[in-house]
């Protein structure tokens, strides 16, 4: 009998992998993603940062079904989004993932109040009037908004309609919500209050979070911070809560880069810069990490930061 060995990413809710698409307008070829690949378990909360230009629109797109990828795979919630049909697409949007945009007014009526912009994503499905009022309080003591549940769109600050915005995006209860630069256009207040409704609404409902932006700082609002850098994601920043033997509770930052399936990593660019490494690298394996060496540098891999010598199996450095 043959093991079968498990898909890359078989149990991740969101699965791209290898991920290609390039525009292609006026004869000129744009590569905006260039082999992404990139998990996401389910219930995770992940924020996506690039500079402009690295992709991350054209992740997204792809991700809500907006766009199809040129090749490569992605998946949500075991759904395939290059072979889906147009039906399949249609009830994939409406009933898989919610969106949230950088302006809240992309996802409400402004002749509506709180509670009405919350009911109608519901009225639009059928879903019943009692459900829809069950939902619709559940959104608003969720999301702090059940004192300006009256209020209209402009009797309420940036940081509440953002928050109304993400009820919308949550009302038919979608798996995955994908936010695009959520708080691009709030002051640092409201957008810590909607980073902290993305957290709750993570952890009470369970929904996967995708937010993408370009904003350095909101990698200290989530967990898992995911680089992406010319179409490909590039590093990892993991948070974590540590205890110390005085029960003292301090966060650990610990920032990894991506290694591919097919073994290829990005250097960080101030890292390569300060070494003058281009073209070509020197590599080392040692017992328990690899060493890299610009190529040209007059200095052995035995001056390295390590003692050097020979590698685990005997071998010189190449
Ligand atoms: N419809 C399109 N036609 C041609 N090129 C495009 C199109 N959309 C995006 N691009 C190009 O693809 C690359 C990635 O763009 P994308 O919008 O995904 O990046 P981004 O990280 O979201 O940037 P920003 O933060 O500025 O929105 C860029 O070089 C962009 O110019």
């Amino acid at each position: 009998m043959t093991a079968t060995v498990p898909d890359y990413g078989h149990a991740a809710q969101i699965v791209c992998d290898n991920l290609l698409r390039i525009y292609r307008a006026e004869g000129v070829e744009v590569v905006a993603l260039q082999g992404l690949d990139l998990l996401v378990d389910d219930g995770e909360l992940v924020a996506v940062i690039g500079a402009s230009g690295s992709g991350k629109s054209t992740l997204l797109h792809i991700l809500s079904g907006l766009d199809r990828p040129t090749a490569g795979l992605a998946r949500v919630a075991g759904q395939d989004l290059l072979t889906m049909s147009a039906r399949d697409r249609l009830r994939y949007r409406r009933e898989v993932v919610g969106f949230l945009y950088q302006q809240a007014n992309q996802n409400l009526l402004p002749y509506l109040d709180a509670a009405e912009n919350l009911a109608l994503p519901m009225l639009l499905t059928g879903v019943d009037r009692a459900d829809r009022s069950a939902r619709v309080a559940e959104l608003l003591d969720m999301l702090d908004l059940t004192d300006v549940r009256g209020n209209r769109l402009d009797e309420l600050s940036g940081g509440q309609q953002q928050r109304v915005a993400l009820g919308v995006a949550l009302a038919n209860q979608p798996q995955v919500l994908l936010a695009d630069e959520p708080t691009g256009e709030l002051d640092t207040e409201s957008s810590d209050q909607v980073f902290a409704a993305l957290r709750t609404v993570n952890a009470e409902l369970g929904v996967t979070v995708v937010v993408v932006t370009h904003d350095d700082l909101v990698s200290e609002q989530v967990q898992r911070t995911v680089g992406i850098r010319d179409g490909r994601t590039s590093s990892e920043v993991l948070r974590r809560t540590e205890v110390d033997e005085h029960g003292r509770e301090s966060l650990v930052a610990e920032e990894y880069a991506v290694l591919d399936r097919a073994g290829r990593l990005q250097l960080p660019r101030d890292f390569t810069t300060a070494l003058d490494m281009r073209d070509r690298v020197r590599l080392d394996l040692e017992a328990d990490h690899i060493g890299v060496w610009p190529a040209a540098s007059p200095a052995s891999p035995d001056d390295g930061p390590d003692d050097g010598g020979p590698t685990p199996d005997g071998r010189e450095p190449r």
